[in-house]
Parts: C-alpha cells; sequence; structure tokens
C-alpha cells in the first residue's frame, strides 16, 4: 500500500528527479497538492442524468481509485474530464487552472491523458510505430520549430529525442524486445502495456486509467500494477476506474464512490468497505 500521500512534497518531487524514467520524468509537475479537481459536474443525454453534480479532487502522486455500480457515471466523467463530452454544467480545473470544455488535444497538452485502446488500423503497424506516431501533441512543441527553415536541426534533435524517449519507455514498459512486432499479434496484456507506454509518452503528469487491466493474465496485471506503483512514485497521479473491487482496495490509497452521477462518499479502502451506504448502492455485492 502507497505511502506517497504522507510524505512532504519535497521528497516526492525528490524521486521525480531520481526516477527510473530519466530526464523525461523530470517533467512531472508535483506542485500542485490537487491537480485534478471536479466541481458540480453534470451531464445529461436526453432525458438519462448520467453525471449529477459529481464534485471531487484528485491529490498529487496518488493512484485513486473511482468506483461505483453499473452506469453510475464513471465513463461519462472521465470523458468530461478529459474533453471527450462537454459538461452541461460544472468544472474541471487541472493544475489550478479551469479546462472545462477544452478539446482533448488541448488537455493532453496540459499534461492530462488517459489510456486507449489501440485503434484496429494501428494493429497493422509495429510497436515501435505505434509509439512514434503516439505524441502527437509533445508539450512545450512550438509550431515555428517545425516551419522555420533555418531550424531543421532542430526538428531531427527533436525526432532524436523523441526516438530515444521512446526506448526508454519501452524499456520501462519491458517491451523493447517486441518493438517490432505487429500490434496486432499481441496479447491482451502486451496489449495495455503498449497502450500505457503511448500515454506516457505525451509526457503527463496525471494518467486515467480505464479498465486497464480488463482482459489482462494475472502475471502481465502483477507487472502493469508494479509499472504504476513506480510511476506513482515518481509524482505521477493516476485515477483509476475499474470493477475489480479488489484490485481497487489492494493497491489504491483513495477511493471515490459514484453513485447516481454524484460522490456517495470517499475514503480509504477500509473506510469504503465497511460504508453501509456503499454496500447497500452495490444492491448486496461484494464490496
Ligand atoms: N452517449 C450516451 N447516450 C445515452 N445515455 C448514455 C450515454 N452514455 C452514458 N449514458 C447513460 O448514462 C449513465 C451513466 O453511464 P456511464 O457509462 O457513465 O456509467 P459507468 O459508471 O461508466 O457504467 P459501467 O460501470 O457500466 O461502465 C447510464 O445510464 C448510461 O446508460
Amino acid at each position: 500500500m502507497s505511502d506517497a500521500a504522507d510524505q512532504p512534497a519535497e521528497d516526492v518531487a525528490r524521486k521525480v528527479d531520481e526516477g527510473a524514467l530519466g530526464a523525461f520524468a523530470s517533467g512531472v509537475d508535483t506542485s500542485v497538492d490537487y491537480p485534478l479537481q471536479v466541481e458540480g459536474l453534470e451531464k445529461s443525454f436526453g432525458g438519462i442524468t448520467a453525471v449529477d453534480g459529481a464534485t471531487f479532487e484528485v491529490e498529487s502522486g496518488t493512484l485513486t481509485g473511482l468506483i461505483g455500480p453499473n452506469g453510475a457515471g464513471k465513463s461519462t466523467t472521465f470523458n468530461l474530464i478529459t474533453g471527450m463530452l462537454k459538461p452541461d454544467a460544472g468544472t474541471v480545473t487541472f493544475n489550478g487552472e479551469d479546462i472545462t470544455g477544452e478539446e482533448p488535444h488541448q488537455i493532453a497538452n496540459r499534461g492530462m491523458v488517459r489510456t486507449f485502446q489501440i485503434a484496429r488500423e494501428l494493429s497493422e503497424m509495429t510497436v515501435l510505430e505505434n509509439m512514434m506516431l503516439a505524441p502527437k501533441h509533445q508539450r512545450g512543441e512550438a509550431l515555428w520549430r517545425s516551419v522555420m527553415p533555418g531550424l531543421r536541426d532542430d526538428v531531427r534533435e527533436q525526432e532524436e529525442e523523441l526516438l530515444e524517449r521512446v526506448w526508454e519507455v519501452l524499456d520501462f514498459f519491458d517491451i523493447a524486445h517486441i518493438a517490432e512486432e505487429y500490434a496486432g499479434n499481441l496479447s491482451g496484456g502486451q496489449r495495455k502495456l503498449l497502450e500505457m507506454a503511448r500515454a506516457l509518452l505525451t509526457d503527463p503528469d496525471m494518467l486515467l486509467l480505464d479498465e486497464p487491466f480488463a482482459g489482462v493474465n494475472p502475471t502481465l496485471e502483477k507487472k502493469l500494477l508494479e509499472h504504476v506503483h513506480e510511476l506513482r512514485e515518481q509524482g505521477y497521479t493516476f485515477l483509476l476506474v475499474e470493477h475489480d473491487m479488489d484490485l481497487i482496495m489492494n493497491n489504491c490509497e483513495h477511493v471515490i464512490v459514484l453513485h447516481q452521477g454524484s460522490v456517495l462518499t470517499e475514503g480509504t479502502p477500509d473506510e469504503i468497505r465497511s460504508n453501509e451506504e456503499v454496500i447497500k448502492a452495490y444492491l448486496g455485492g461484494n464490496v
């Protein structure tokens, strides 16, 4: 179980500098205590209210779980946070700035990304090619760098840096040895590793993971979790939607429970496990 939340911010920041991912991890911004703040978020589809005043914060450097029964509004909340959907009301604040209604690429540029399933057309490309395509919107990238003729060296330098980083991330996720493999030939777990590797290439501070362990065998699940914990120790912040309750309870230091589109309660796994309201919301399911 994590203890990062209890550490002073300087300690977390120091870990970032010493991180296994070297220079590229040094971009993690650990200066904000609560990088993600969601306030009164609302979204309806016709007559169905999917998100109904959801309000919560995610603490820096934590692995926070977002749980709730089927239809509670978890996916819609993720979509509202990451700009895939526009809210009817409410605000999303990231690193102290209002990002409500911004486009997904703008939000990714700010350092918040979600993992995506590898699209079918990308299955016909190799792992390496998938990685090279990933960071379409590099943070800090200035357009003039790529269009001014006198600055071609800069572009080449950027490409070299990208390739170096690609190998660094592939190494980190132990998938460098399958760099030339077609993504379509990967196992479910290897695909999940690639999805996370692609997300990490965009140099985020915060990752939103939607069911990252679905269809992953126990060995790779363990490996994937180790990577997540390692990154969290380096200062990355995670918000995780996952149906496997044991996995949430054993790995998250903070759990937020959504029910009928709003936050029913939140707390440590132990607090959530013994909460009567949560048990009721799950209609007697095992929590
Ligand atoms: N595009 C849409 N059009 C109409 N209704 C939608 C749409 N997206 C979500 N809903 C409805 O909004 C509610 C919340 O759905 P959402 O997928 O966000 O819940 P969830 O907690 O992620 O569910 P699950 O755990 O089953 O994935 C559900 O009643 C769902 O049917």
